[in-house]
Parts: structure tokens; sequence; C-alpha cells
């Protein structure tokens, strides 16, 4: 990779987006990050940063679709805007075109703005109610100078039949439209302006299911037919099985896996990939609907996990490297270490904690010890301190909580790339033969291989 400019490796790419994050100074709430002192004058801030984006590497191809995916809150619309430049990056580059988005202020970045469109999920606010749609698909030629007057409706009109409109509705006001209807106005809008890319956030989610298939459908039309490249984000997954090529997963500000869509689809590679794909609804009741998606809650974004920030609810945290025990019996370590965490029983009888939790998979050796600390300090009532041996003793020492997970596998159902950040594809990435940076921990999506 050179030093300036955009990384050279993939000359199809629209967008580059590399390291990039963006925090948000919590401070800014009503009394976040309010902490009392012994001292006066016994209140005290601490500047404690929310990372809603925190390292974030990825490529768009051109003509491509990307379809972003994860749980509200992890950090999807905040990476969107930042791709943007609506929301100034913290740190990492945003090369679109080539050119760096960071080195653009004032007029070049107003004009490049013109290029990079966004649609976001509510119609209804997104619209303004006292404008007729003839006018709203209209401004952003006017802001950009684009046709005059005459030009500006005929290419509305135009557009309206395009999106699925009746062009002769140009005059009507968007309360007269439905839903799915609004949403074909916003991409008028959109389009208006020739972009080469847009971002869309959410753009399906709050239409009716029936609806929601005909409007991707529209947006897959009209991506062949304007040679439009798409930032697909939402929640659903199944929405994002529809309209994307490639899929990336995002976990508390991380990307933790990319690859093409069946392959992510068919061969999820990460354990949080797994448990989203688990939790898609089974139509057949028979089969018990949806299934149970994670324990825990999600960790707070303003002190994530060390190593994968999905370790403190993976269910295939891997054992550390000082002990020994049979998988099983790491399995209930996990668990009864989550539960006193979380302070999920009330039961202080070593015993009884010992039949409920391990069952006869009991760890010996060093670990058995350090259990039964633990368990001695729950008898005694001392909660921190057997959360702290067992945190600290295990959970801790695991791997993934040490080191940064990054590997590139082998994708078995296409020819793209395979990003999967979890330690447990370590050893397919060295059978894989990727680079010796990969196994530092270097390896990220749309990171170019390496040319020194
Ligand atoms: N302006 C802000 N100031 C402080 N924190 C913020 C701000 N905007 C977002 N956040 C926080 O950043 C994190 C990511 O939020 P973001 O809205 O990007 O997630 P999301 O995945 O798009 O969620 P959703 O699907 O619910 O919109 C959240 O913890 C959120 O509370």
């Amino acid at each position: 990779m050179s030093e300036v400019g955009p990384p050279e490796s993939d000359s199809e790419a629209l967008l580059q987006v590399r390291d990039l994050c963006k925090y948000f100074d919590n401070e800014s709430g009503l009394l976040a990050g309010v902490q009392l002192d012994d001292e006066f004058p016994y209140v005290s801030r601490s500047a404690s940063d929310v990372r809603a984006v925190d390292g974030v590497s990825f490529d768009i191809k051109e003509g491509e679709t990307l379809g972003l995916v994860g749980e509200s809150g992890c950090g999807k619309s905040t990476l969107a805007r930042t791709v943007l430049r609506l929301l100034e990056p913290t740190s990492g580059s945003v090369y679109f075109q080539g050119e760096d988005l960071a080195a653009l202020s004032g007029e070049p970045l107003r004009r490049k703005r013109k290029d990079m469109q966004m649609i976001f999920q509510d119609p209804q606010s997104s619209l303004d109610p006292r404008m007729k749609v003839g006018p709203i698909v209209e401004e952003p030629m006017k802001a950009h100078g684009m046709l005059d007057e005459e030009g500006r409706e005929a290419r509305a009109k135009e557009l309206l039949e395009k999106v699925g409109l009746d062009p002769q509705h140009y005059n009507r006001y968007p309360h007269a439209f439905s839903g799915g209807q609004r949403q074909r106005v916003n991409l008028a809008r959109a389009l208006s302006v020739n972009p080469d890319f847009i971002v869309c956030d959410e753009p399906v989610s709050a239409l009716d299911v029936s609806i929601q298939a005909q409007v991707l459908n529209t947006m897959e039309e009209l991506q062949e037919e304007f040679d439009l490249t798409y930032l697909f984000i939402a929640h659903d997954l199944s929405v994002i099985r529809h309209i994307s090529d490639r899929v990336a997963v995002m976990y508390l500000g991380n990307l933790v896996e990319l690859a093409d869509k069946e392959e992510l689809f068919e061969n999820p590679k990460h354990p949080y990939t797994e448990a989203l794909l688990d939790a898609i609804p089974v139509p057949d009741p028979r089969s018990g609907g949806r299934k149970e998606l994670l324990s825990g809650d999600v960790p707070s974004p303003i002190d994530p996990p060390s190593g994968c920030r999905f370790r403190t609810r993976c269910p295939r945290l891997i054992q550390p490297e000082s002990y020994d025990m049979p998988e099983d019996t790491w399995r209930n370590v996990v668990k009864f270490q989550r539960a006193v965490k979380r302070r999920a029983f009330e039961e202080t009888d070593p015993d009884a904690l010992r039949n409920r939790y391990f069952d006869g998979a009991v760890p010996g050796g060093d670990a058995g010890t350090l259990l039964d600390e633990a368990l001695g300090h729950i008898e005694r009532d001392e909660w921190d301190d057997a959360e702290g041996i067992l945190t600290e003793r295990f959970a801790d020492e695991s791997v993934c909580a040490t080191t940064d997970p990054a590997y590139e596998v082998e994708s078995d159902r296409s020819d793209g790339r395979h990003y999967a950040a979890c330690h447990l594809r370590r050893d397919e990435a060295i059978a894989a033969a990727v680079d010796e940076a990969a196994l530092d921990g270097a390896a990220r999506p749309g990171r170019p291989e390496a040319d020194d």
C-alpha cells in the first residue's frame, strides 16, 4: 500500500474504506460521564468516548451491492454517515473513485457529494410535507445547478416514472402517497443528480413485508439501468439476502465477517453470524419458529471487550492454552462465569452450584482449584471476588480476549475472499496459505495483499 493515495490493489473498487473510526464524545448527554469525587467540587467529568465505529475496512466494487447487517446500535448508521462525510471521521480514510474524501472540503466536497446520495429509513419524515413531490425530486438538481427549470421538471417526471410512480402525480403532496410510494419518491430524488453510489439506510424496514420486495426489485432494476453501486444497511437478513452481492456483518463497531452473499449464508465462519442466521424465523411452526439468539447483553461501546468484541457472548469462546479441560467442562466454566457476572442466581451452596452448573463435568487440576476458590467466595457472599477469579483467570485468558482476530479463509462457494474475525478460523487461514500478515492479525476486509 502506498503511503499517500488510495490502496491500489483493487481497480474495480468504487469505495475504499480503511481503518475508519468514529467516536462520539459521551459527555454531550445530560450528566453523561459524570462521576462523583471524594474531594470538592465533588463532581468531575470523565472523557469516555462511544466507539461507534472502530477500525472498519472494506471495499465496494463498482456496480455491486454490499449489504451491511447487524443488531440495533452496532454502528451501521454511523458507519454510513461517516463514509459519506456527513460525520467527521475520528480517524481512518475513505477513498471514493480513488479520491481521499478527507482531503476534500468546501465546494469540492459538495460537488463530490452529488455522486454519493443517501436514502433513509423513514420515507415519511424525509419528505417535506409542504412540498409537492415534483419540486422535492428537483431540489437536489437545483442545489447542484443542474438543468434549467423546464429541464428539471422533465427529468423529475421521467424519474417518477422510472421509480414506478405516475408522472401525473408530479403536483401531489407526499401525504397522498403510501409508504412504499414515498420511498420511491426518495429514490427519484436521490437519482435526480445522477449519482454513482447510494447509501441505503434501512430503506424498506418501515414498509409492509409485501411492499418491501417490490421496492427492492425496483432498486435492483434502477441499479442496472443507472449503473449504481449500493451500500445497503438492514437488520433483516432476508432483506439483505434479497438485494446484496456481498455481505458485511457488524458487531459493536467492528466488522466480524465479510463474504459473498451465498458464501456467507451457506457457510458462515463467525459465531455471531451463525447466531444471526439461527435467529431467522422459520416459517414451519412445527420446527419451533425463531431459535434463541444469544445470551447476555451487548456490551457498551464506551468500554468494549478486548480482543474479539463478541467474546463475552460467544457460545464458542476458546479455552485458554494454560488449561486442558474437556470441551464440555470448559463450556460449563464459561456458563458459570457468565452467570456469576450477571448475578443470575441466589444459591450460595457450593455443592448445589456444582450440581446445577457442572453436572459431572467439573474441572480438575488448577482450574478445579480456582473454581473451588470462586465457589468459596460465593458461599461467603463475596460475589465480586468470585467474579474476579472466574473472569480474570478463565474468560480474560482466552486468546479471544488477548488478541484481535482477523483472518482470511478460503471461500467454499465462491471465488471471492472470505474475511472472518474469529480465532477459530486461524488454522483454516493457515491452511489457505494466507500471508503472514494475516496471522499477525493484520488481515482486514478490503486490505490489499501485501505488496512489499
Ligand atoms: N450523536 C451520538 N452521540 C453519542 N452516541 C451516539 C451518537 N450517535 C450514535 N451513537 C451511539 O453509537 C452507537 C452506534 O449507533 P448507530 O445508530 O450507528 O447504530 P445502528 O447499528 O445504526 O443502530 P440502529 O439500527 O438502531 O439505527 C450506539 O451505541 C449509539 O448509541
